[in-house]
């Protein structure tokens, strides 16, 4: 298109076929190879942004060589320049000026000027023609680019959306896994039939406690409870009663027992109480008070009214034991001397409890 514009005008001036040969090689020659160039580049746009560049040089000689026919020089002077913008923004606006009007200006100087610089009718038809083109064409990239950015930034909207909803399902889930590690944590410590503390958090507790007391010089009891003739009760009144009778003594000892006092089922029938800052006096009364009050409330079973003991033996820290196999070990021979000397009783255990198995 500029090759026709300029075309139109040199066969106006009748100009000679150096300059002729100049504009082929400006318009028609040179882009291909600026093209090729900038393909085989290691860096096309940045070959590219110095093709531009050299654009804007060559266009000043061309418009000095045609004696800056008007509309042929403002052509191709605001071509180079949107151009320019398009890719470079304002900034490049001013390098290409500046190369344009170096080369117009140098070129002016050897060829002489033309006053009054003036366009053919062909080629101010053909300006205006290839200007309009070219803005419409640039509009129509700007369009391009525009609807491409919306369409990214709609999708860029859409995925945070995505993210935000998977993010907040992870949240949800992270807090059902950390209620279900509460209930586990709480189930591997619980006993299922009763929901007093299992043997595996008495360990725990009670070596916690044991070291609490050695520190603070503080006393503890520990008191091991077992119902009598526990087997009768599953025998005579089938293994649901047998559960019944357990879930009672467990209430009982709840009842009973004070809040810092830890409950747990020891074994089948077997029960143990840590009873925390209690010396050897008050944690028999209340194993008395425990062995009287079960002994008088029999368990109702299906019409049948189950009366069932306690024997218990109860060990004092740091009197009978001062780790927590010692004191175990002594309250359940205190027990086991509750049972050979008639059950539902207490027997304290005696120093003679713990040396004998020292
Ligand atoms: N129903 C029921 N019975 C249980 C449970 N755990 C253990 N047992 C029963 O408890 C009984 C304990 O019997 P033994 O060890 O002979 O003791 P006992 O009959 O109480 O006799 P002494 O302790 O000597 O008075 C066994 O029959 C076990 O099956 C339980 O969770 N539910």
């Amino acid at each position: 298109m500029l090759f026709a514009i300029v075309g139109a005008q040199m066969a106006t001036d009748n100009v000679g076929p150096a300059a002729w040969a100049f504009m082929g090689f400006v318009f028609v020659v040179y882009p291909h190879l600026a093209y090729w160039r900038a393909r085989r580049s290691a860096s096309p746009y940045r070959c590219e942004m110095n093709n531009l560049l050299l654009d804007s040089f060559l266009f000043g000689i061309c418009a000095a060589l045609l004696g800056f026919p008007t509309w042929i020089s403002f052509s191709l002077l605001i071509g180079t320049a949107l151009t320019h913008v398009l890719y470079r923004g304002i900034a490049g606006v001013l390098r290409s000026l500046a190369a344009m009007v170096l080369s117009a200006v140098a070129s002016a100087a050897f060829l002489g000027w033309q006053i009054p610089p003036q366009t053919t009718d062909s080629a101010t038809a053909l300006c205006i023609v290839g200007l309009t083109l070219y803005l419409l064409s640039l509009a129509n990239v700007a369009y391009l680019r525009t609807r491409k950015l919306q369409d990214s930034r709609q999708k860029l909207h859409t995925n945070e959306q995505a993210l935000h909803a998977v993010n907040t399902a992870l949240q949800e889930q992270l807090v059902q896994i950390q209620l279900l590690q509460v209930q586990l944590s709480d189930q591997a410590n619980h006993d299922a039939l009763t929901g007093l503390y299992n043997r595996r958090y008495l360990d725990t507790a009670l070596a916690h406690e044991l070291v609490r007391c050695a520190r603070e010089d503080s006393a503890l009891c520990v008191m091991l409870l077992d119902i009598d003739f526990f087997k009768r009760v599953n025998d005579d009144y089938s293994h649901l009663a047998g559960d019944e009778v357990l879930k009672k003594l467990s209430a009982t000892l709840m009842r009973l027992t004070r809040a810092s006092d830890i409950v747990c089922r020891y074994g089948g029938e077997e029960f143990l109480v840590i009873l925390p800052n209690t010396h050897i006096g008050p944690a028999c009364e209340k194993a008395e008070q425990l062995r009287l009050e079960f002994a008088g409330e029999p368990v109702a079973f299906g019409g049948a009214d189950i009366g069932v003991t306690l024997s218990i033996g109860v060990a004092s820290y740091p009197l009978h034991g001062q780790t927590q196999q010692e004191l175990i070990r002594c309250a359940d021979h205190a027990l086991y001397q509750a049972k050979s000397t008639g059950r539902n009783r207490t027997v304290v255990a005696t120093a003679h409890h713990f040396t004998a198995k020292q």
